[in-house]
């Protein structure tokens, strides 16, 4: 079991498998450079494996699987594929960028990924374009189609909110929920990464965009909520699917924190706000890299922080923490 200092129980990891990424969403990305790691540098699908299995067989319940794009690394589905036969592995997820979901989420659904959530910061096409980098509304619309048709539930999509950027679509999007059960969350921007664009400015609580809902759609209902994030989740009045909001920098919820974080080149990451991460590569090529790795993990746990830290700001950019 793995029990931290505060007594928070950690069931959840989530697996950064790349830094690579066919998108340039701004606030994810370095103002100087797109630097990737060299290839040597990142674990191979075995190591991966082995590190979760571990992971799973000290209580972990809950595996996400992100990046980068998780779906630009090759043989992802095998690899899905592999965890989802881990005995005591209740929920295996994918967070994707959602451009090549389409053709691949049939595969992934027979492969055991169990829910996909896809991000989406805009749902007009010159917004989206603007923000990430790319002219590619339509596949994520594709990918999120095919999402529901394939039989993923729930279907959550990931809204980060900038004020002046894409907070007058944050209505369009809510109302998605309406006719598709699909659950919409409102994510505040977070300083994370160095070199990456984080201003005061555009940084809005999701308690504003709470408010405009209930404004144009009445009052709003408290949802039950599938999943392990932090995330409150409510209804619109009569709409299929939900909404929900990620407060993490306005009314953090880091008491009820359940989880640790693991970069694509091993690093177990033990909040998304601090750089502090043990190097578990180490422990790979011990004589029992399962008890290496089982009594790395319960080390490293006492040293999880009790809450994030606004004052330092972690270097490491969100495209090779994973979210
Ligand atoms: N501050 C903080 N933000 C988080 C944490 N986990 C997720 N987030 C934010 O919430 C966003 C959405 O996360 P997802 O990858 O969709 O997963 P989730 O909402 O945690 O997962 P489920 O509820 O299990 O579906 C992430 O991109 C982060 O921005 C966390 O531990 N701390
Ligand atoms: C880093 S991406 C990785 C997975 C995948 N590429 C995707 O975009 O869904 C995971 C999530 O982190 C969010 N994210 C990235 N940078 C962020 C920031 N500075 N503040 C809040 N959310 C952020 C993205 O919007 C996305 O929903
Ligand atoms: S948020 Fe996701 S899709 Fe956008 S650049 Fe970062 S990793 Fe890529
Ligand atoms: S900010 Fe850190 S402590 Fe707080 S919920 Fe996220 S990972 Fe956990």
């Amino acid at each position: 079991m793995l029990i931290d200092s505060y007594g928070r129980k950690i069931t959840y990891l989530r697996v950064s498998v790349t830094d690579r990424c066919n998108l340039r969403c701004f606030y994810c990305s370095s103002k100087d450079s797109f630097a990737k790691l060299p290839p040597e540098k990142i674990l191979s699908y075995e190591e991966l494996y082995q590190i979760i299995k571990v992971a799973v067989s000290l209580g972990v319940k809950r595996v996400r699987l992100t990046g980068g794009e998780p779906l630009v690394r090759k043989d992802l589905v095998s690899f899905v594929a592999a965890l989802a036969q881990i005995p005591g592995l209740e929920d295996l997820a994918l967070t994707t960028n959602g451009i090549l979901f389409a053709s691949m989420a049939l595969d992934l659904k027979k492969a055991g990924l169990k829910r996909v959530n896809i991000s989406l910061d805009a749902i007009t096409p010159q917004k989206y374009k603007e923000i990430c980098g790319i002219d590619a509304l339509n596949q994520v619309l594709a990918g999120i189609e095919k999402a529901l048709e394939v039989g993923f539930s729930p279907v959550k999509i990931n809204m980060v909110v900038m004020r002046g950027l894409n907070d007058d679509e944050a209505i369009e999007m809510a109302r998605l929920t309406l006719k598709e059960p699909l659950e919409v969350r409102f994510i505040e921007f977070m300083p994370i990464g160095s070199g990456a664009p984080w201003e005061e400015d555009l940084f809005m609580p999701v308690s504003e965009i709470e408010k405009r809902l209930k404004e144009v759609f009445g009052e709003l209902h408290p949802a039950s909520k599938i999943g392990a994030g932090p995330a409150k989740v409510f209804t619109l009045p009569g709409a299929k699917g939900s909404v929900g909001f990620i407060s993490a920098i306005s009314n953090h919820f880091c008491h009820k924190c359940n989880r640790l974080r693991l970069t694509p080149e091993g690093r177990l990451r033990l909040c998304l706000f601090s750089d502090e991460e043990i190097d578990l590569r180490p422990f790979l090529n011990q004589k029992n890299p399962q008890e290496a790795l089982k009594e790395a993990f319960l080390k490293a746990i006492q040293r999880k922080p009790s809450q994030r830290s606004l004052d330092t700001s972690p270097k490491r950019l969100m495209r090779s923490i994973g979210g």
